[in-house]
């Protein structure tokens, strides 16, 4: 995990304000999936964005998608699993260098199939200490907060 803090009022950056804003944002839905108390969470593959990182699944949202249809897809793609999409947990705009990111975590419940790595390095099903041992994307540093303090989330 890195130590770069964002909330939705300050977003980090390396860029002047004026480049800032000519960034479109990449619109990305990803799930807090649990499952009998425990969260899913996937490893980036390397080679891509972010590599060897931790992260929520999920991915990219397309034209004319929901962000709840989006994660629907995603986890299907990524993993192979079936999920219910509930409340919207945190809503995140980070910028990294070149690329702005705007990111809708969302609360899911785990339905049905083993989760495979279909198109991520890895994935684990971890419990509240054993999420503190993984690094995580700068952007993900709100929610990880959120998760450590607030033991109501994992129920
Ligand atoms: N799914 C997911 N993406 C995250 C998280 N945190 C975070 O910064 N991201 C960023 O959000 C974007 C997600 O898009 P993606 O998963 O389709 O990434 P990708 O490898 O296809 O992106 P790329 O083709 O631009 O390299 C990536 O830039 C990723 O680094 C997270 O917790 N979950």
């Amino acid at each position: 995990m890195t130590n770069e803090n964002t909330t939705p009022d300050s977003v980090s950056s390396s860029k002047p304000d004026s480049e800032i804003e000519l960034l479109k944002s990449i619109e990305v839905s990803a799930g807090l999936v649990f499952r009998n108390g425990l969260l899913l969470i996937t490893q980036r593959r390397a080679g891509d964005h972010l590599e060897n990182l931790w992260e929520f699944p999920g991915g990219k949202r397309s034209a004319e998608e929901s962000f709840e249809a989006c994660l629907k897809r995603e986890l299907m793609e990524e993993l192979g699993i079936e999920v219910e999409v509930r409340d919207l947990v945190d809503d995140i705009t980070h910028d990294y260098p070149g690329k702005r990111v705007h990111l809708k975590f969302f609360k899911c419940k785990w339905l049905r199939n083993e989760p495979q790595a279909l198109a991520c390095q890895n994935f684990a099903w971890v419990g509240p200490n054993q999420l503190k041992q993984y690094a995580f994307p700068a952007a993900d540093e709100r929610l990880l907060t959120k998760l450590f303090t607030g033991a109501e989330l994992w129920r």
